[in-house]
C-alpha cells in the first residue's frame, strides 16, 4: 500500500505530493495525462505547473486513477472545485474502507454551495471523521522550493487530523491541526474573494492604502461570513484566515490576485478566465459565497463590489472609496 496518493497534478497536488514524499512518506500522484505521469515518472519535472523544480526520486506517478485508489492508505484531493463531484462519482468507489480522505481544495460548489468536506462525505457516504482539509499559507512555487511554511490540517476527529499532520512534514513544511473544519475550509475560499479585490485595486494602480484597507475590512467580512455559519472566531486569526489572507493579497503568484488584477487593467470575466492558464477558484466562489452570505443575512459590501466588477456593473476605479456602503458612519 502507498502511504498517500494524491489526485491531480497541478501546481498545488504536485507540491503537496513533493511535501509528503520528502518526508518520507511512499507517495503516489495521480496525473489526468498520461505524459504529465510520464514526464514525472522519467523526469522528475512537471514543467507545466512547477518550472525549475526537481521532483523526489521517491515520488511515483500514474494515469490510473483507480489503480492509485486500491493501493491508497490516505488519498489527498488537489482538483478544481467544480470538478471534485463528477471525479468522486466516478472513481470514489475504487477507495478502501477506512481510509483518511483530505482535501487540499479552497472553494465551494457552485449550485449546491457546499465545502470540499462536505461534498467528499455526501458524494462518498463516509463518516465526517475520515475526513480532513489541509490549509494555510501555501503558494505552490514557493513550497515546491522548499521554503519554510506552515499549514493547518483540520478534521473533526482529532486522530486524523494528527496522523495527517505527521505525514505533511519535513524539514521545510510544519503541519498544525485544529478542528474548526468549516472556519479553516472558509479561510481558504474567502481570501481568494479579497485577493481578487486586491488585484483589481492593483491594476487600477491603487497603492499600500487602499490594499491594506481592504484587507483590513476583508478579515472582517471573512470572520463575520465564517462565524455565523458555526466557524471559531479564532480560526480567522490563525493560518487558515490571516496567514493566507497576507500569503494570497500579496503575491504576483497568487492566481486570484492575477485574475483581479487583468479584472482592474479592463479586462471581462470572460477575458480573464480565457486568459488563466491555472484555476482561479475565487471566480467561481463570489456567486455561491454571496448567497451563503445573503441566507444568513451577513454584509460583504467587498465581495459585492467584487461580483459587480466580474458582472462589469461596476468600473473597477470605483471600488475602493466603497469599503462600506452605508451612508451612515458605523463601528470598525
Ligand atoms: N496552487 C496553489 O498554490 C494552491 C495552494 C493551496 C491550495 N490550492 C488549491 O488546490 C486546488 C487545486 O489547485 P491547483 O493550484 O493545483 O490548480 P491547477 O490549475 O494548477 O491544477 C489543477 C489540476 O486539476 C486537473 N484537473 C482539471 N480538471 C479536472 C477534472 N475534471 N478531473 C480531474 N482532474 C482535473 C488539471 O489537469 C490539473 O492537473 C484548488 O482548489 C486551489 O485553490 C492551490
Ligand atoms: O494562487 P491562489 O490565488 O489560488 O492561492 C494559492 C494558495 O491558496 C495560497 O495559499
Amino acid at each position: 500500500m502507498a502511504d498517500a496518493v494524491v489526485l491531480g497534478a497541478g501546481s498545488w497536488g504536485t507540491t503537496f505530493a513533493k511535501v509528503l514524499a520528502d518526508g518520507g512518506a511512499d507517495t503516489v500522484l495521480w496525473a489526468r495525462r498520461p505524459e504529465a505521469a510520464r514526464e514525472i515518472d522519467e523526469s522528475r519535472r512537471n514543467t507545466r505547473y512547477l518550472p525549475g523544480i526537481t521532483l523526489p526520486a521517491g515520488l511515483r506517478a500514474t494515469s490510473d486513477i483507480r489503480a492509485a485508489l486500491a493501493d491508497a492508505s490516505a488519498v489527498f484531493l488537489a482538483v478544481p472545485s467544480q470538478q471534485l463531484r463528477q471525479l468522486l462519482r466516478d472513481h470514489g468507489d475504487a477507495i478502501e474502507r477506512g481510509v483518511p480522505i483530505v482535501t487540499l481544495m479552497k472553494g465551494v460548489e457552485s449550485g449546491t454551495r457546499l465545502r470540499m468536506t462536505e461534498v467528499i462525505a455526501q458524494e462518498l457516504q463516509v463518516d465526517a471523521a475520515r475526513i480532513a482539509a489541509v490549509s494555510g499559507p501555501n503558494l505552490a512555487l514557493e513550497i515546491a522550493q522548499q521554503q519554510p511554511t506552515a499549514a493547518v490540517i483540520s478534521s473533526s476527529s482529532g486522530d486524523t487530523a494528527r496522523a495527517i499532520a505527521k505525514l505533511a512534514r519535513n524539514d521545510y513544511f510544519h503541519s498544525f491541526i485544529n478542528a474548526d473544519v468549516v472556519g479553516t475550509e472558509f479561510g481558504g475560499v474567502l481570501k481568494n474573494l479579497v485577493a481578487l479585490a486586491i488585484g483589481i485595486v492593483d491594476g487600477v494602480g491603487y497603492g499600500e492604502n487602499t490594499k491594506a484597507s481592504i484587507i483590513t475590512r476583508g478579515l472582517a467580512e471573512m470572520t463575520d461570513f465564517a462565524v455565523a455559519h458555526g466557524a471559531e472566531r479564532k480560526t480567522m486569526r490563525g493560518l487558515a484566515g490571516l496567514g493566507d489572507l497576507i500569503a494570497t493579497c500579496g503575491s504576483p503568484l497568487s492566481r486570484n490576485f492575477t485574475a483581479g488584477r487583468l479584472l482592474g487593467m479592463g479586462y471581462s470575466r470572460t477575458d480573464v478566465i480565457a486568459r488563466m492558464e491555472q484555476v482561479a477558484e475565487g471566480l467561481a466562489s463570489v456567486d455561491p459565497v454571496a448567497e451563503l452570505a445573503a441566507a444568513k443575512g451577513v454584509r460583504m459590501p467587498i465581495l459585492e463590489q467584487v461580483r459587480l466588477v466580474l458582472d462589469g456593473e461596476m468600473d473597477p476605479r470605483d471600488i475602493a472609496p466603497h469599503l462600506t456602503t452605508d451612508d451612515e458612519p458605523i463601528e470598525e
